[in-house]
């Protein structure tokens, strides 16, 4: 994966290009605030030299002060265009980094754990995955900009030498000498420039990722009188980062130290030469020149330690664009690919939004083809085995028919849930195929979305909103429809003892909805959809068996109406009253289909 990468200025080269025109502005503007500066150098020469009757120009001195004045108004006005300028591009670099990052996540089956390349198998916390989208989106988007300034800087550095080299070229040469020096000197700590950087990620990336995980672990923590351990354990990682981040920082320090000294150390001797140069040579090199010399030198040597520090700054762009790539497995150029973002204008006016069609039901939206509407689903030796282990489902085959209800029954950790997520596509394909009416599924992951199809895991995912937006995330329905999903759902009488109706804050995760609650809302947000198939990982477990029989045969009832939709149903449960109903059983065994068939086949041991 990582060795064809491209290197790091080819990357850098997709961002700049994406917003050009922006970039480009950013950089004339940069061209001045760093050009300005110079002016001065030039008017301070003349200034000298009309001390020593020298210079070509006869300006009174308030004309040279006018001058200076006009100059730095001129240098603020870049300035503060400039910071608006930059200000725009800078968050428009890390929103693609950011954008594209999400894209690739969005992109991977849901239910399989994010890791690092450098922590094969070993999965992330939430909380450890901000780190990616924080501090490593921000180092690049500093690089970016940074080669502006660069740009900027380097071009009236070179214009500064060949001035220099007009006045003197042998002590001009002089200035070659610290700059080789600093190549030198990124070249040698390359290694351990970047070494640094990852440890101090990954050390930031623990502490985030506990964090993360205690916010969501009061209770537990509580219940488990675990305060303390766990303070304890979030000390020993913070102490762990700050070392991390002193020996980080620590490096850098040194090395723009380094490029100062190593800078510094050259003016010296060039201004040594260039003096003694002046008094031997009486006549060649005027006072204005020299004044000019001493002028344009610190303006080149600021360059030189500026480029060494952003040497040093593409080094740790290095490490974050590797660190991305191990969390989305793929290669660089997937995090710099071009896509649009819809951020406000530099003028501050919103884009227009392109519209959207959030899985609508199949009959108000063409579903594509016919053929789309399921009549048959079938599984042919499915395969998945969790990283590291022979945990999971072992050549499962299994045929869905439509409208009908298929139950996946077996005991604790025989593979239901793995069977549902391989099928949906949340997690990849070891070995086996997917048809949907007879045709291959080559990408199950896209595939499997209304209205093709509908999932609620064993915990439904909610989010810190209003009930509507839980349940129409994002789709365009009135509540005569809102309320007969869930009423469909069997939670019409649960919302209508809730005060607010379907205005109801659930809190975060849903927590002020019961398991129960939880369940139906999720539900109602499936039925909404109307999708071919509905897919159920144990909607048994919060729910009674009174309230579980109303919500199927409320369900079924709609395929035996002359209602357009004809729901096909996949779930897990062990209940009676479910394999009861089911149309056909499968029975799994540590991973593996023990029996398929009707509820008489099924030994009583599997029915509670
Ligand atoms: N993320 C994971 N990493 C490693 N092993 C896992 C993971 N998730 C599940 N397993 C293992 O895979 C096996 C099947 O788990 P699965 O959750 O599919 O079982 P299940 O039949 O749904 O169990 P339950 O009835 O408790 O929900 C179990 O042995 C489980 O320990």
């Amino acid at each position: 994966m990582t060795l064809n990468r491209p290197s790091i200025w080819h990357l850098l080269w997709q961002m700049i290009r994406y917003a050009q025109s922006l970039y480009w502005t950013d950089t004339i503007l940069w061209l001045f605030i760093a050009g300005l500066p110079a002016l001065p150098g030039l008017a301070i020469r003349e200034f000298f030299n009309t001390l020593t009757n020298k210079s070509s120009f006869t300006l009174s001195p308030w004309a040279w002060i006018a001058l200076l004045l006009a100059i730095g108004v001129a240098r603020i006005v870049a300035i503060f265009t400039g910071r608006i300028t930059k200000t725009q591009h800078r968050f428009t670099m890390s929103a693609l980094i950011r954008r594209n990052l999400l894209a690739k996540l969005f992109n991977r089956p849901g239910a399989e754990p994010l890791t690092t390349s450098g922590k094969q198998n070993f999965p992330l916390s939430p909380g450890e995955v901000i780190s990616f989208f924080r501090e490593d989106a921000t180092q690049i988007e500093d690089t970016v900009v940074g080669t502006n300034e660069i740009l900027g800087e380097g071009i009236f550095a070179l214009g500064s030498l060949l001035l220099l080299f007009s006045v003197n070229a042998t002590i001009t040469l002089f200035v070659f000498l610290p700059l080789v020096l600093i190549a030198a000197l990124i070249h040698r700590v390359a290694d351990r420039i970047k070494r640094y950087r990852r440890a101090s990620r990954q050390a930031t990336q623990q502490v985030t990722g506990l964090v993360g995980e205690m916010f969501t672990a009061v209770q537990a923590i509580q219940v488990a009188g675990a305060e303390q351990t766990v303070l304890a354990h979030f000390r020993r990682l913070c102490d762990r980062r700050q070392q991390m981040m002193v020996q980080d920082q620590l490096l850098t320090a040194i090395l723009e130290s380094s490029f100062e000294n190593l800078v510094s150390l050259g003016t010296g001797a060039i201004l040594l030469f260039a003096a003694q140069s002046m008094r031997s040579t009486v006549g060649t090199l005027t006072v204005g020149d020299f004044a000019l010399f001493v002028y344009y030198l610190s303006y080149v040597t600021y360059f030189l330690s500026f480029l060494g520090g952003f040497l040093a700054l593409t080094k740790q762009s290095e490490v974050s664009f590797e660190r991305m790539e191990g969390l989305i497995e793929c290669d660089a150029p997937a995090l710099v690919a071009h896509h649009p973002l819809y951020l406000p204008t530099i003028a501050g006016r919103n884009p227009q939004l392109p519209t959207t069609h959030p899985t609508q039901p199949h009959q108000n939206r063409a579903f594509a083809e016919q053929d789309d509407r399921l009549q048959e689903l079938t599984a042919l030796n499915l395969t998945y085995h969790y990283p590291g282990t022979n945990q999971g489902i072992t050549d499962v085959s299994l045929q869905i028919q439509r409208g009908s209800f298929t139950v996946i029954t077996g005991q604790v950790g025989a593979g239901k849930s793995t069977l549902l997520r391989v099928l949906m596509g949340l997690l990849p394909l070891q070995v086996g195929e997917l048809y949907w009416n007879g045709q291959a599924i080559a990408y199950p992951t896209q595939f499997f979305a209304p209205p093709r199809s509908a999932y609620t895991p064993q915990v439904p995912q909610l989010f810190s909103h209003t009930l509507r937006e839980n349940i129409l995330l994002g789709l365009a329905k009135n509540d005569t429809e809102l309320k007969q999903a869930i009423a469909l759902a069997t939670f019409d009488q649960d919302l209508a003892a809730m005060p607010d109706g379907l205005d109801t804050l659930i809190g975060s995760k849903g927590m002020r909805l019961s398991g129960g609650q939880l369940q139906r809302a999720a539900a109602a947000r499936m039925f909404l959809r109307q999708p071919e198939l509905l897919v159920f990982d144990d909607l048994s477990s919060a729910l009674d068996v009174e309230t579980e029989q109303t919500l199927w045969s409320r369900l079924f009832d709609l395929g035996s109406s002359a209602h357009s939709w004809v729901p096909t149903c996949l779930v897990v449960s062990h209940r009676r009253a479910v394999l009861q109903r089911a149309d056909r059983i499968i029975l799994l065994n540590n991973g593996r289909v023990e029996l398929e068939g009707k509820f008489e086949d099924l030994p009583s041991v599997y029915v509670r």
